[in-house]
């Protein structure tokens, strides 16, 4: 018989349980144990439902209250040395002052460092390594959850992120390479296995997502001693997962790897299925992720049948395992709490408890035969046709004005001219100081908008306190000094939902969470169709709030790339035709906000990075089409209008040249939390266009002070021209509150002031070093 198992649940409940007591814990408005009781009730609820979808194989440590590489930084005592004043207290506070930072009782520590998980919108803290660093087992979780669930009768297989992983994904802080410690690493995981065979599991499965990249021969060769010790050291069985990218290259050190179980994520690494079933596995369990985990389209049953067959035919059914590719983390939880989702569209998706079903589907109908699931099997077979042929999908005239681009459409004069056109009708200091677009989302934010969506507040009630919103933005921005405005985006439920759910061919849900870090989630939209835009959809709130003052008022879009990444995208075209079709859509709303008195343009892309695929084999080509389509966004604009980008989250270095030529005239990046080390990229390659690097960390609640900002400010203008720098937060304040926002500004302006008159007096003697090549470039 086949088996099923999952490989990951999405934590934070239909109602995103998790997220509101998480945060109720942080403003100390439930206890501690409140807080853990309702963590245990939701994965009970998440284990049972998986029973009864009748899953075999169930994960546990899948569930995280922050982000599970930030539990295995606490599992093996990982801890960074600026944090071990709190190590000797509570674990809880220290566990989300490493996430979060802290500022209380006389301790003021920055968070640890956040970044994507691979090419997802999910973020990871990152583990922090010295030459020096030691591990201890310092966190029983996984061991606690395993047997949580067992006592609820249910034998899960624990997950665990490998060892070999764990090291790569994390940033050594001195000149040695975190793998080296891989040895004194080990043993940790070891004794963990040794409690988790202890406690009565038979399963682990160890993520090795890692093997889905370009690995140099020390990595392979670090993933294999890894698997070799464990496998020499423990009894219990591993099955080694690996997800996002095809292995190609890595496969054959893969086969050979000691381990009981091999997971291959056969929906983005298809094309690795013929090595697969060509290889003898001498006993090896092969888990087939062939449901996809990370989209929300129901599954083609004929094509996955098929390939379970193959797979049975020639491992056996004892070997075989269906799984989703990768852990459902990325999809949203339940489609039955979407009842208002068109209809026709709403049985082409399945969200992960759908995805549960197609599994025991899958596995019923390979051991038990296609006859007594006839129904079922019609049943996808005509969906999937109604999807093929729905006339809702194709768009005629989109697809001929794609067609119809041309290379005119892509390019604006030359940087070094625009500039100068810029500088005449902008009048900006040096310096200038802006924010990245959005201002605290309060609560009561949220909740007129939840009353206006549910037809408690009538839309004139609602825009009235919009308007209000957007004015008082206004004016503090006006007294704060800062040079050029934001309106605030009181409007939005988010930067990328917000633009679906005005634009043809998208449908949104009411209740499609996925975690995006830590306690913060996002609606993903679905991208179902060819994409247009019926009408403009900012230009009245940027055209009021620029009528409120005489300083420029920043339009601000989302960029298509981030748009398309940012959203379920439909698989029956290739993602660059779909982002085509939005890029030209933003391109008309640029050019509506430009005729309303729109100066300055901002299109954020923060997902631009994320999108680069995990092989370099594959870089080339998305750079050309992603840069593109900002380029077809953003070149329809008048040369005295100033386009902005921003992008945060990015490690710029390998994609300096895709970067620069999106000819952007400013581009604000993160750069805080690593102290402006992002900014390298920019430096080195002699970055011509003009750069905010972010001076405010506002992931974190911790104020940054003006000698703060000053420093990192001035550790900027070491290596660029004065005359290219501006200064900004590193993204949106919409996590933050208003006293923080407030203090931080503030703060900012200062350090800006303070900075252009040392930049004047330095001025007066003699021209900055690097003065010339803003002109030239
Ligand atoms: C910039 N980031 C974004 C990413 N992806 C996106 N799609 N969007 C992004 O902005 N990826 C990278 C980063 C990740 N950063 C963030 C930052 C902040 C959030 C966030 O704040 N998420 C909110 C949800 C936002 C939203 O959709 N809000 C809706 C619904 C609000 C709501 O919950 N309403 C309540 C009632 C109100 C109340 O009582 O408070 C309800 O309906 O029950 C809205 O504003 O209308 C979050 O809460 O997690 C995400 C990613
Ligand atoms: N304009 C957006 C960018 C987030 S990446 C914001 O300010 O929230
Ligand atoms: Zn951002």
């Amino acid at each position: 018989m086949i088996q099923t198992a999952n490989l990951g649940f999405p934590r934070m409940g239909l109602d995103r349980e998790l997220k509101k007591a998480t945060e109720r814990y942080w403003k100390g408005k439930i206890s501690r144990e409140d807080l853990l009781l309702q963590a245990s009730e939701l994965r009970s609820r998440h284990w049972q439902l998986q029973k009864e979808a009748g899953i075999d194989m169930i994960p546990s440590n899948d569930f995280s209250l922050y982000d599970h590489v930030l539990d295995t930084v606490a599992m093996v005592g990982a801890i960074p040395d600026r944090f071990h004043s709190l190590a000797e207290g509570d674990k809880l506070e220290l566990y989300f002052a490493m996430a979060r930072g802290s500022q209380k009782d006389g301790v003021d520590v920055v968070a640890m460092e956040m970044t994507k998980w691979f090419d997802t919108n999910y973020h990871y803290i990152v583990p922090e390594f010295k030459k020096t660093t030691a591990f201890s087992l310092s966190s029983l979780k996984v061991v606690e959850e395993f047997k949580e669930a067992l006592s609820l009768g249910i034998k899960t297989r624990p997950v665990l992120l490998s060892p070999a992983s764990f090291l790569m994904l994390g940033k050594a802080y001195d000149d040695h390479a975190p793998l080296d410690l891989l040895e004194k690493l080990l043993p940790i995981y070891k004794s963990v296995l040794d409690m988790l065979a202890d406690a009565g599991a038979e399963w682990v499965q160890l993520d090795e997502p890692c093997l889905g990249l370009d690995l140099e021969p020390e990595e392979i060769d670090a993933i294999t001693r890894a698997q070799q010790y464990l496998a020499a050291h423990s009894s219990i069985k591993i099955m080694l997962t690996s997800y996002f990218a095809p292995l190609k290259e890595n496969l054959c050190q893969v086969f050979s790897l000691p381990v009981a179980g091999l997971h291959f994520d056969l929906i983005r690494g298809y094309e690795d299925w013929k090595s697969v079933i060509d290889t003898p596995f001498h006993g090896k369990v092969v888990s087939l992720g062939l449901i996809d985990g990370r989209n929300i389209w129901r599954a083609d049953l004929e094509d996955v049948l098929s390939i379970v067959q193959q797979a049975v035919q020639k491992f056996g059914p004892e070997k075989v395992v269906v799984a989703p590719s990768c852990s459902m983390l990325h999809c949203p939880m339940d489609l039955d709490s979407e009842p208002e989702l068109d209809h026709e569209i709403r049985s082409w998706l399945a969200f992960a408890k759908q995805k549960l079903a197609e599994l025991s589907l899958v596995a019923a109908i390979a051991n038990h035969g296609r006859e007594q699931y006839a129904g079922a099997l019609s049943e996808f077979a005509r969906i999937g046709e109604s999807r093929k042929s729905s006339t809702r999908i194709h768009d005629l005239k989109v697809k001929q004005r794609a067609n119809a681009v041309q290379q005119l459409d892509y390019h604006r004069i030359p940087f070094r001219e625009r500039v100068v056109l810029q500088e005449e009708s902008l009048s900006l200091p040096l310096l200038p100081t802006t924010s990245i677009g959005s201002f605290p989302q309060t609560s009561s934010i949220r909740q007129m908008r939840a009353r206006y969506k549910k037809g408690e507040l009538s839309r004139e009630r609602y825009e009235e306190f919009l308007a209000e919103e957007t004015k008082q933005a206004i004016r503090w921005q006006e007294s704060a000094g800062i040079d050029v405005l934001v309106h605030g985006e009181f409007e939005r439920n988010d930067m990328v939902e917000y633009f679906g759910e005005q634009l043809n061919g998208f449908a949104f849900t009411k209740n499609g969470w996925v975690q995006s870090y830590g306690s913060r989630c996002v609606k993903p939209p679905i991208i179902y169709g060819d994409v247009s835009r019926p009408h403009s959809m900012t230009v009245r709130w940027s055209s009021y709030a620029q009528g409120l003052t005489v300083k420029p008022v920043k339009g601000m879009l989302t960029g298509p790339v981030t748009i398309l990444q940012w959203s379920f995208v439909r698989n029956d075209q290739e993602r660059k035709e779909t982002c085509k079709q939005i890029a030209l859509a933003i391109r008309d709303e640029v050019k509506d906000l430009e005729n309303n008195h729109i100066q300055v343009i901002q299109i954020d892309e923060p997902a631009f990075r994320e999108g680069l695929p995990l092989r370099k084999a594959e870089h080339k080509d998305y750079l050309d089409w992603a840069s593109q389509c900002f380029r077809l966004s953003s070149s329809g604009v008048k040369s005295t209008t100033q386009i902005h980008t921003h992008m945060c989250y990015s490690e710029f270095n390998d994609i300096m040249d895709a970067i620069a030529s999106l000819d952007a005239d400013v581009i604000s990046i993160e750069t805080s939390r690593s102290a402006m080390e992002l900014l390298d990229a920019f430096v080195s390659f002699q970055y011509p266009n003009q750069i905010g690097p972010g001076v405010y960390d506002i992931h974190s609640p911790r104020i940054p002070s003006q000698a703060e900002m000053t420093k990192l400010l001035s550790k900027a203008l070491e290596y660029l021209d004065h005359r290219q720098v501006w200064v900004n937060p590193d993204c949106g304040l919409k996590t933050r509150n208003w006293d923080e926002v407030k203090a931080a500004l503030t703060n900012m302006v200062s350090s800006a002031r303070e900075l252009r008159q040392a930049l004047s007096s330095q001025a007066k003697g003699q021209p900055l070093k690097q003065a010339e090549r803003v002109q030239t470039h």
